[in-house]
């Protein structure tokens, strides 16, 4: 959630406002870039709260063990409630707003407390979003068989999901819990907030914005993505939440040596740990493919390495050798999906790589595995037709034979369809974001907004 809220955080100082952004102290260094090129953008570090279950030293949701819930970090971040207190009082301009992650909807309560407007940043797409507000307002019970399908009948298109496959922090709410109902405050704290503003853009996703502006009773909802820095979309190789584990010059040498459209990248995001068994079947479909790809494969912290979490199939690697390219830790991939050789992407459907997917005009393979990501899958598969639902969570394993197919289809000449509707998505972001786009106007909509709260509090 951090990389696209800095993204905003560079649109909004570029158009005028004053930010100071509230980081702990391993997170500071993903700031750099932005903070190189915004020379008045400032840092508010305050320490990573002590919290029971999170060892020492883990700021970030990414490197979160999996058996520790990540509601516990929404929790966690809860503690910095009296610190930005005090900070804020003893402040002798403080900021007239607070932008801050859905997760974070404690900060609504502490808006209210300081007389200053909450906007809720949501780097979820609107469809999802739309579902995540409707079983927090809703509170529905799950049911007994996991695989009963719920409906989400009041959002348009009426969504239908196996409970298995709704949110997964709504899932794991239990009542009376302090993690859970603390989760639940704020995630409906985040409906009464002053306003929202998406990483999406209304193209894309029309009917989802006006119902989520009629499901908060008002109009200030802001489309403003994809909010991705211009070098991403510029091919210029950014430094973006870290910096890459593999020298650019190596990337930039291979991916140079290959045919257009002939490479597909493959990647899990930052929270999805493959299992050994789905790491098996990815490096199956991989192999027996033919195709040429970039694996990127997230790390599994310590504790984890020995359980066979994201490990690569034993002589799997010389087996490709000269094929594909896998690349453990962080890659470059915005630019990586920009690059003239990469035809497809198979990914988990999270909603930073959607959008990653289509400005850089390449086709996708779903693979939603939690999360928001079927809703993501269901609005890029079935509404977009911008990718083919390969496999999910719970048939990575079962469906690498088809896997193996899809793969090798998705870079051969039969998937001119696909490339078509990718660059007419690609252009409609385009559009979106070009000056007097719809995003861009948005965005200096917003800009004039919070201007204005700046004055009324000027005016007492
Ligand atoms: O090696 C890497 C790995 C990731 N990324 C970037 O990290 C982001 C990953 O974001 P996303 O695709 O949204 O996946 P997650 O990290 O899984 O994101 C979480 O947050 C998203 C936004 O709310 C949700 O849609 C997802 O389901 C949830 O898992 C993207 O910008 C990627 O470009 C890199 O640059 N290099």
């Amino acid at each position: 959630h951090l990389i696209p809220l800095l993204d905003l955080a560079h649109h909004l100082a570029i158009r005028g406002l004053t930010i100071t952004i509230l980081v702990t102290p391993k997170n500071l260094h993903i700031l750099n870039p932005l903070l190189s090129k915004n020379s008045t953008i400032n840092t508010l570090v305050f320490p990573f709260p002590n919290y029971p279950s999170i060892p020492f030293g883990i700021e970030n949701l990414k490197d979160l063990p999996p058996n520790i819930r990540p509601t516990s970090m929404i929790h966690a971040l809860g503690e910095l409630y009296q610190p930005l207190l005090t900070w804020f009082r003893s402040h002798p301009s403080p900021p007239v707003a607070i932008i801050s992650d859905m997760f974070l909807g404690w900060t609504h309560r502490l808006a209210c407390q300081l007389g200053v407007r909450r906007f809720v940043f949501s780097p979820s797409g609107a469809m999802a979003l739309a579902t995540m507000y409707s079983l927090w307002q809703e509170m529905p019970n799950a049911p007994k068989d996991q695989n009963e399908v719920f409906s989400f009948s009041k959002i348009p298109s009426c969504p239908k999901y196996p409970w298995w496959q709704i949110s997964t922090i709504y899932r794991s709410y239990v009542e009376g819990d302090p993690v859970s109902e603390f989760t639940k405050e704020g995630m409906q704290a985040n409906i009464a907030s002053w306003g929202l503003i998406v990483n999406s853009f209304t193209l894309l996703e029309g009917i989802y914005f006006e119902h989520l502006r009629k499901q908060l009773g008002h109009d200030r909802v802001w489309a403003v993505g994809p909010i991705l820095p211009k070098e991403t979309i510029d091919m210029t190789p950014p430094e973006r939440g870290g910096s890459s584990t593999v020298s650019m010059h190596d990337l930039k040498t291979w991916l140079d040596t290959c045919e257009d459209h002939k490479v597909v990248y493959v990647c899990y995001g930052t929270q999805v740990l493959l299992t050994k068994d789905q790491m098996e079947a990815v490096a199956s479909g991989l192999e027996k493919s033919g195709v040429h790809f970039i694996w990127c494969v997230k790390q599994p912290s310590k504790e984890l390495v020995g359980e066979g979490y994201s490990m690569i199939p034993s002589g799997f690697e010389d087996r490709v050798a000269g094929r594909g390219l896998i690349i453990r830790g962080w890659v470059p991939q915005g630019w990586i999906l920009s690059h003239r050789a990469v035809g497809a992407f198979l990914t988990h459907c999270g909603w930073n790589s959607i959008l990653e997917g289509i400005v850089a005009g390449v086709p996708m393979l779903a693979c939603p595995m939690g999360a928001d990501q079927f809703v993501g899958a269901t609005l890029l598969v079935e509404e977009l037709k911008g990718a083919k639902r390969v496999c999910d969570a719970a048939n990575v394993v079962s469906h690498s034979a088809k896997l193996a197919r899809t793969l090798m289809e998705s870079v051969s000449d039969e998937s001119r369809v696909e490339k078509e509707r990718a660059e007419e998505l690609r252009m409609a972001a385009v559009d979106a974001i070009k000056e007097d786009g719809s995003s861009d106007n948005n965005l200096n909509a917003f800009v004039k907004h919070v201007l204005g709260l700046g004055s009324e509090t000027d005016e007492g």
